[in-house]
Formats: C-alpha cells, sequence, structure tokens
C-alpha cells in the first residue's frame, strides 16, 4: 500500500499565540513494500508527519492520499484507514488498558466487527509474530517485563493486518537484546508479508542496518530522501542538525583521512568486516 504527501504544512494552535508550524511543504511518496527510516533531531516534525500517514491529524495545507485516494476526502471512512495504516506510538505498553494480554490485542480486531473465530486467529497470530507464547494470554499485561508490554502493544497493532505499520522509536528503553529482538521481528513481517514498515529511529545503527531508504526531517522539511548509503555520506551536515551517523560509517572516514582505500559507504558492522578484511587480504597493515 503506497503513501503520498502532497505539499503538507501543518500549524499547531493557529491563530493564538502559541501558533508553531511543524511541517512547511512537506512532498514524498512512499511505495508499497518499502522500509524506510525516519530520523531528525527532537522538535523536527517526525512525529506529527507520521500522525497524517493515518489521518489522525488534517492537514492545516496539502493533502494525504493512501493507495491513491485522498483520506480526508469526502468518501473515506477514516477508520478504515486506521486499521490499513498501522500505527505504533512511542512507549505504546502506556496504552496497555484491558485485564489479560489476550483482550487488549483483541481490542482491534473486535472493534473491526470481526466474528470470534476471526479474532482468535488473529490474535493467536499477531502474538505468536511478536515472540509470546501462549502461557501470557491470560496474564495481566502489567504483569510483564517492559519487553514483553512492548510486544503486547505491537501485537494489538498487528492484530487489525495492517498493510503500513509505522512505529515511532520502538525500541526506546530496551535492553540490547530486546532491542534487536523487536527490529528482527519487525524485518521478518516485512520481508516475509511485503508490509511497508516506516520506523522513526534516534539510532543510526538500527537504521543503518534495516532500511533500504532514509528520509530526514529538519525544522519541518524534508532535508535528505535517499539511500542510507548517500545520506550517511553528508556526516557534517548531519551533526549540524543534532545528528549523527553509525559507527562504523565514521571508522571508514577516518581510515579515509589517513589516507587508506576504504569505502566510505559502509553502513553495517558486516560491511565494515568486509571491507576491512579485504583491505587487510591485500597485505595492508592497520
Ligand atoms: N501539541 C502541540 N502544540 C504545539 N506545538 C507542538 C505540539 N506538538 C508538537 N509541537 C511542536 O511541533 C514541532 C514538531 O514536533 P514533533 O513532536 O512532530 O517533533 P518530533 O520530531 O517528533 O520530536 P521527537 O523526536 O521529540 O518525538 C516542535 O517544535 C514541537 O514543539
Amino acid at each position: 500500500m503506497s503513501i503520498k504527501i502532497e505539499n503538507l504544512s501543518y500549524v499547531y494552535s493557529e491563530g493564538t499565540p502559541f501558533e508553531k508550524k511543524a511541517l512547511d511543504g512537506v512532498t514524498l511518496e512512499i511505495d508499497n513494500g518499502e522500509f524506510v527510516g525516519l530520523i531528525g533531531h527532537t522538535g523536527s516534525g517526525k512525529s506529527t508527519l507520521i500522525q497524517h500517514f493515518n489521518g489522525l491529524f488534517k492537514p492545516s495545507e496539502g493533502n494525504v492520499y493512501v493507495q491513491g485516494e485522498d483520506i480526508h476526502g469526502e468518501d473515506v471512512k477514516l477508520s478504515d484507514i486506521r486499521q490499513k495504516v498501522g500505527l505504533v506510538f512511542q512507549y505504546p505498553e502506556h496504552q496497555l488498558f484491558e485485564m489479560t494480554v489476550y483482550k487488549d490485542v483483541s481490542f482491534g480486531p473486535v472493534n473491526m466487527g470481526l466474528n470470534a473465530s476471526e479474532v482468535d486467529s488473529r490474535v493467536k497470530e499477531a502474538l505468536h509474530i511478536v515472540g509470546l507464547s501462549e502461557e501470557v494470554y491470560e496474564k495481566s499485561p502489567f504483569e510483564l517485563s517492559g519487553g514483553q508490554k512492548r510486544r503486547v502493544a505491537i501485537a494489538g497493532v498487528l492484530a487489525m493486518k495492517p498493510d503500513v505499520l509505522i512505529l515511532d522509536e520502538p525500541t526506546a528503553g530496551l535492553d540490547p537484546r530486546g532491542r534487536d529482538e523487536i527490529l528482527e521481528e519487525i524485518k521478518k513481517l516485512h520481508d516475509e508479508l511485503g508490509i511497508t514498515v516506516i520506523l522513526v529511529s534516534h539510532s543510526m545503527e538500527d537504521i543503518g542496518k534495516y532500511v533500504d531508504r532514509i528520509i530526514v526531517m529538519d525544522r519541518g522539511h524534508i532535508k535528505y530522501d535517499d539511500a542510507p548509503k548517500k545520506v550517511f555520506q553528508h556526516i557534517e551536515s548531519l551533526e549540524k542538525m543534532g545528528l549523527g551517523v553509525p559507527q562504523v560509517t565514521y571508522l571508514m572516514r577516518e581510515l579515509t583521512d589517513k589516507g587508506y582505500h576504504v569505502s566510505p559507504e559502509v553502513t553495517t558492522i558486516k560491511e565494515a568486516y568486509d571491507e576491512l578484511m579485504k583491505m587487510l587480504g591485500k597485505g595492508v597493515n592497520l
């Protein structure tokens, strides 16, 4: 499912002394099946932008199209759009509220009016995808660890079978193992089910490792929109925006500055390893 944003501007508290233009003339298109990373300094407009993707916010100016259809058009039901474009907020576990994990995950499918057996199969499938077993079905979400709660919250969105999954900092506050597991599960969803994924993250490592395309927001504008290898070449400009690049990209830059012939377009540990082995294979001493 594709999303197209045309000349989108959004102003908070318009016409009051607190007026704030959070997005200014944003145009972009995300195609079916893409895995896109959205990065930007705090306050650059990422959260405001993603809430336009599923119609939670209405543009002050401009249009949002999902699968070619203007979502604020007369005949469009926004509840349908929100099922197709699933949004997992930051710290989504704060929104868990049912007595049991099973009930919490079934909330969305029940609201969609699905019958009991369809709800049941969706809940089980969603919990399976996020790596939670039957043992947790009847537990209170509040008995679970932080990482497990996060998984329950993500399962609640997956149970609606969205075509597009938007995740705002899904690994914030998790330990390294929990982070990797959740990101691997998201990657699997993308690779195996062909879901379009939009990942908001402050971790350049995660972004460099998983996404095919990076959109960089800066003060309500799109500053870059390109493949990670291209975007991470703009080290100085990203740093000026309060961002950075993956550690291995810094390492490659340093080696290049010292006269070694390595590719500056390295963004993952695996690529850095291969590049260094290639260099050592040529008999270069570090
Ligand atoms: N409810 C609001 N009322 C007024 N201004 C707001 C509101 N929410 C956000 N803003 C402002 O809009 C701008 C964009 O904020 P937004 O939350 O979209 O940024 P962000 O990139 O998602 O930040 P973060 O990384 O901290 O989540 C900021 O200047 C912010 O202060």
